[in-house]
């Protein structure tokens, strides 16, 4: 499998083309085109409602499209064996809104729910990497024996994420990470996701409504609107948009309140959070 190279000469991790997506009547995307590159942190964004969810719930082909080619990694995901299709689902990991931990696991079990589907590893070496992997997220050690009910938000928050990185993906999907988290917690969560992208090189597509996950560790941003996506690049691009909706939504009240977003480094993002 060839990576894709973007226009741009990067290489695209996901890269999605003339995407078409409905329910009965009502077209949700239409012939909607996005790039991933390797290595970004992509913060996407939309009115309530847009397709957001369904943008990425048809990426992950939990959802059928109506039109549309999808390429992971290089590969055209309706092009490859059911093999090869396999191994790339072991390349991405996902973060579902509200975490979705199996209630009834443990958090060490529910990392290696992953494992156990695709790997075939001794329960030792299991055991092992499951504590790598809540180390990494920065869990304490005995959170791998806890129940989800015995965690508060943050940290649900966390031992979702690390089941989504129990295969060691390239590319992690997180839908809305921050939402529900206090703003010191939102801020750690995010700076979080920066260290993993700097140490692991990991690339990370965002949906979020948090402006301050925008401004501080998204490296781009897509905007869905009318169906597709409106306008993609570095904040400096949304600010100069004309949308109406991109204006009020990086312009409006909310945006304004956050102090100095655009010099906003990674990992202080803790420092510029808005607390409202
Ligand atoms: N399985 C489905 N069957 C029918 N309609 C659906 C289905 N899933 C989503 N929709 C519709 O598709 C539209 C987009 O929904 P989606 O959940 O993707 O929005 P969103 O941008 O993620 O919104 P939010 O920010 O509020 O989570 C909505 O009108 C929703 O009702």
């Amino acid at each position: 499998m060839e990576p894709l190279e973007g226009s741009n000469g990067r290489e695209a991790v996901l890269s999605v083309r003339g995407l078409t997506v409905g329910f009965g009547d009502k077209l949700v995307l239409d012939n909607l085109d996005l790039d991933v590159y390797r290595g970004e942190i992509l913060g996407f964004v939309g009115a309530s409602g847009a397709g957001k969810s369904v943008l990425m719930r048809t990426v992950l082909r939990l959802l059928p499209r109506r039109s549309g080619q999808i390429h992971i990694l290089g590969a055209d995901y309706d092009a490859v064996s059911a093999e090869e299709r396999s191994n790339l689902d072991t390349r991405l990991g996902v973060l579902f809104q509200h975490g979705a931990l199996f209630s009834a696991l443990t958090v060490k079990e529910n990392i290696q729910l992953p494992m156990r589907e695709y790997l075939k590893l001794p329960k030792v070496l299991m055991d092992e990497l499951a504590y790598l992997k809540i180390q990494m997220v920065g869990l304490p050690a005995d959170a791998g024996d806890k129940y989800p009910s015995e965690l508060s938000g943050g940290m649900i928050k966390r031992a979702a994420l690390a089941r989504a990185l129990a295969l060691d993906p390239d590319l992690v999907f997180l839908d809305e990470p921050t939402s529900g988290l206090d703003p010191i917690g939102a801020a750690e969560f995010d700076d979080l996701i920066a260290r993993l992208r700097d140490t692991l090189g990991l690339t990370v597509y965002m949906v979020t409504h948090d402006l301050d996950s925008l401004f501080s560790v998204c490296d781009r941003i897509a905007v869905l609107g009318q169906k597709r996506v409106l306008v993609e690049g570095p904040l400096t691009d949304m600010l100069a948009c004309d949308d109406a909706w991109v204006k009020s939504y990086f312009r409006g009240k909310r945006a304004r309140s956050i102090p100095k977003h655009q010099d906003t480094t990674r990992g202080s993002s803790a420092n510029a959070r808005t607390s409202d």
